[in-house]
């Protein structure tokens, strides 16, 4: 499959997904803060919950598994060692090295993503706190940031958290090595001089056209991350290019990315959280023009939405949590309410559990239905108009994200009308 991901909302062809694992119940209550989830999951459950999107996706798209992607590059014994090096280096575990290129390709994938369990055998490790000397990768069913098609590359994530690091590091190797979804991938930390400040995450990345890159800056994505991106554009050296920046708050947690307070439905319409998107705040939004190798214009906007329809994409935001109550909004969004992924302009899916957002999305024209609807047959997709389709989702979204964070979309059919 050829990459190719011009937009937010296009036909979706192909997406890349991880089905959790052990690794999402790995933790505890005192290390669930440093695996970056808001509570402790109950794998049993997230796993019927992700199963319900996996076959939805089954229904109208290619979909990849990250494992099976692992397990066939890892066959090949080049890959296999040099990724065993890079990741025991970055990790600090050289000594681990030997062992794990012993594994077979399907155990050794294992157990790069569920984790390698510290062997008692010496009094530094008997005595260390730590379970694992490669800990688990909670966080990898968010495919979404670790890795992001734009256009015809896949920018490999720079994470702002250590604990995701091996996730961009497996992405690479994936898009460099599979055959099945090869690509020209992009690395910041490959560069000659690269900024150690630079951290860029999908989850903040959201290509609006071919030619809007629309980008949040927070806690996970540093004005560095998108000044790598500002110099790629520039070194492309092509026609006029859009990066529209909205500055994010660090907390609640729920503010990590972009993707979590605004996502695109149709050609018309997008999803806010209005607190921030809405209303005036100290949280600037900022449009930087790009054209034949330079930065022409540099300016601050009144809001992300008019900043789009300067580059006419006239949006018309639907509210999550609806309009009238602050609590409601904050707590639909805290549960990934404004987190909506597209199957096609204006097939969109999202936790069934922010009723509040699906009454709003059915006040803006949108069919709201469960997936099972679509997953048995009994509806489908091409026969609908816009939709919000409904997941069930109590235990995933304590990971702390919901449909598109769950997602990285690979191949998109062209925007039409
Ligand atoms: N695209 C997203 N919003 N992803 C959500 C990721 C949540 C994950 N627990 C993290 O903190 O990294």
């Amino acid at each position: 499959m050829k990459i190719g991901v011009n937009s937010e909302i296009g036909g979706l062809e192909g997406v890349v997904l991880h089905t959790p694992g052990p690794e999402v119940e790995n933790m505890t209550p005192r290390n669930a803060e440093r695996a970056l989830y808001s509570d402790i999951l109950n794998l049993s459950v997230a796993q019927k919950e992700y199963a319900q999107l996996a076959d939805l996706l089954d229904t109208v798209t290619e979909t990849y598994q990250v494992r099976d992607l692992l397990e066939s590059v890892l066959a090949e014994p080049a890959v296999k060692s040099s990724l065993v090096m890079t990741i025991c280096e970055a990790e600090g575990c050289l000594d681990l090295c030997d062992d794990l290129l012993a594994l077979t390709e399907k155990t050794l994938a294992r157990q790069f993503i569920e984790g390698v369990v510290q062997p008692r055998d010496n009094l530094t490790r008997f005595l260390s706190r730590e379970r694992y000397s490669l800990p688990p990768l909670h966080n990898f069913f968010f495919t979404r940031d670790a890795a992001m098609a734009i256009t015809d590359e896949i920018l490999i994530g720079r994470m702002a958290k250590p604990v995701r690091s091996r996730e961009s590091i497996i992405m690479e190797a994936i898009f460099n090595h599979c055959p099945r979804l090869s690509a020209r991938t992009v690395n910041p930390l490959a560069q000659k001089h690269p900024d150690p400040a630079a951290t860029i995450e999908g989850g903040d990345v959201l290509v609006a056209r071919d030619d809007v890159l629309v980008i949040g800056n927070g806690s996970r994505t540093s004005t560095q991350g998108i000044d790598f991106i500002i110099e790629r554009l520039k070194a492309q050296r092509d026609r006029e290019r859009h990066l529209l920046v909205q500055e994010l708050p660090h907390s609640p947690e729920s503010f990590i990315h972009l993707d979590m307070v605004f996502t695109l439905l149709d050609q018309c319409h997008c999803m806010v959280f209005g607190p921030l998107m809405l209303q005036p705040s100290k949280y600037q939004a900022i449009h930087i023009t790009v054209e034949n190798g330079r930065v022409t214009r540099i300016r601050e906007e009144k809001s992300l939405i008019e900043a789009l329809r300067g580059v006419g994409m006239d949006l018309t935001p639907v509210c999550c949590g609806g309009v009238d109550d602050l609590w409601i909004q904050e707590r639909e969004q805290w549960h990934s309410g404004a987190n909506f992924f597209a199957l096609a302009p204006g097939k969109v899916v999202g936790y069934a559990r922010n009723v509040h957002t699906m009454e709003e999305m059915n006040n803006n024209g949108f069919d709201v239905l469960p997936a099972d609807e679509i997953i048995s047959g009994r509806r489908q997709l091409k026969d609908l108009g816009r939709c919000a389709i409904t997941l069930d989702g109590s235990e995933l979204p304590r990971g702390g994200g919901g449909a598109r964070c769950m997602t990285m979309p690979v191949r998109r059919r062209p925007v039409t009308g």
